[in-house]
């Protein structure tokens, strides 16, 4: 008998291949500001061991008794001052960036965004983007500076949700930029821009970054390295340029959360030792962050003003993030363009 090559059944499903993913992830919002949504949202974000890294038997009790009937009422009063009617900035800025850079690219890459918590999740999204025909797929982790708090959680995200998957696509992951000359470049220039625009010259600049228990740093990771080096490559680009002379720049970490130590100066610490010691005019940049959201509107702008104002400070501003600025777009394309490379 000859052989006969094998046929397929008649109801074969119809499989889609052949296009290129983008998926920017960001950290997460919760889906409205009231202290129920906020409360679901810190359940998720604030139980992965990658965030708390206390063990999960001693943690748990603590988050369940005590953080989640306390936070989220604190936390929803600073969502609703930061909600617009597009919803969460982080979430909407987001996907502007996703939408921004999308026509770029070429008809044969869909780009999309997720949230690593909250909505729209990881899994959801890389389960469309494999519906649509994404056998090839880019994350791109929103972290220029790398931390097993966000850059690694993303990885563990998708790695998981891949774990169920029959037909599993090509993956690559946008590697941390801190020190990318298009991030660097597009920092300094966006911050220049900004700077110029203000009805007062700086006698201070504050770089903020999101801070980290101490201990993370100890444990290897490069978070607090990466910071630094960030913020020495722009202070090099802008100390040069006459919007900045004499301006004197200084790194904090904002943000401290629960009793343990975290990364020093704290921001909320050197705004009011700044007020106290006579600086009148300051500005806050916040680099770590691809897109303002409520640690930057709220906390640095809100909060960080009512602290620099009571200690004696006069003029205050908070730069934005590089969010949607033509900066911020020409360095997400280079970046995303640049490892789509042999793909697009
Ligand atoms: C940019 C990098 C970030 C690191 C590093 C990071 C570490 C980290 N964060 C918490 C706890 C909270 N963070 C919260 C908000 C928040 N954090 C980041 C980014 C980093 N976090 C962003 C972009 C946001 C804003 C989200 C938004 O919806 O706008 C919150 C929630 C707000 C609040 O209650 O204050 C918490 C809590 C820990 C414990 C941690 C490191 C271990
Ligand atoms: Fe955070
Ligand atoms: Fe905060």
């Amino acid at each position: 008998m000859t052989w006969q090559p094998q046929r397929l059944p008649n109801d074969h499903p119809p499989v889609k291949s052949g296009t290129i993913g983008v998926l920017l992830v960001n950290l997460g919002t919760p889906d409205g500001p009231d202290p129920k949504s906020v409360k679901k949202y810190l359940k998720q974000f604030l139980s992965d061991p990658r965030v708390i890294e206390i063990p999960k038997i001693a943690w748990q009790p603590i988050l369940r008794g005590i953080i989640l009937n306390t936070r989220p009422k604190k936390s929803s009063e600073a969502y609703t001052k930061i909600w617009t009617d597009r919803g969460s900035p982080l979430a909407d800025i987001t996907a502007s960036q996703a939408e921004a850079i999308a026509g770029d690219l070429g008809e044969n890459v869909i780009v999309d965004y997720a949230m690593r918590y909250g909505s729209p999740s990881i899994e959801q999204r890389l389960g469309e983007l494999t519906a649509k025909g994404c056998d090839r797929i880019l994350i791109a982790p929103m972290y220029p500076q790398y931390c097993a708090a966000t850059t690694a959680t993303v990885f563990d995200e998708v790695a998981r949700v891949l774990g169920e998957m029959r037909w599993q696509p090509a993956l690559r992951f946008v590697p941390p930029y801190h020190d990318d000359e298009a991030y660097i470049t597009a920092l300094a220039d966006d911050l220049s821009r900004q700077i110029a625009m203000l009805s007062f010259k700086p006698e201070v600049m504050l770089l903020s970054f999101h801070g980290m228990p101490e201990r993370t740093l100890e444990k290897g990771d490069p978070y607090h390295c990466h910071c630094h080096k960030t913020a020495r490559l722009v202070r090099e680009q802008l100390e040069v340029r006459p919007e900045f002379s004499g301006v004197r720049f200084e790194t904090t970490f904002q943000s401290r959360f629960g009793p343990a130590q975290w990364l020093e100066p704290a921001t909320d610490d050197t705004l009011i030792a700044e007020g106290e010691k006579g600086t009148k005019r300051l500005v806050v940049a916040a680099p770590g962050f691809a897109a303002d959201c409520v640690e930057t509107l709220e906390e640095l702008a809100l909060e960080g003003r009512d602290e620099f104002v009571e200690a004696g400070g006069e003029d205050y501003a908070v730069l934005d993030c590089l969010n949607v600025s033509q900066s911020g777009i020409q360095m997400l394309d280079t970046m995303i363009r640049r490892e789509l490379s042999g793909w697009i």
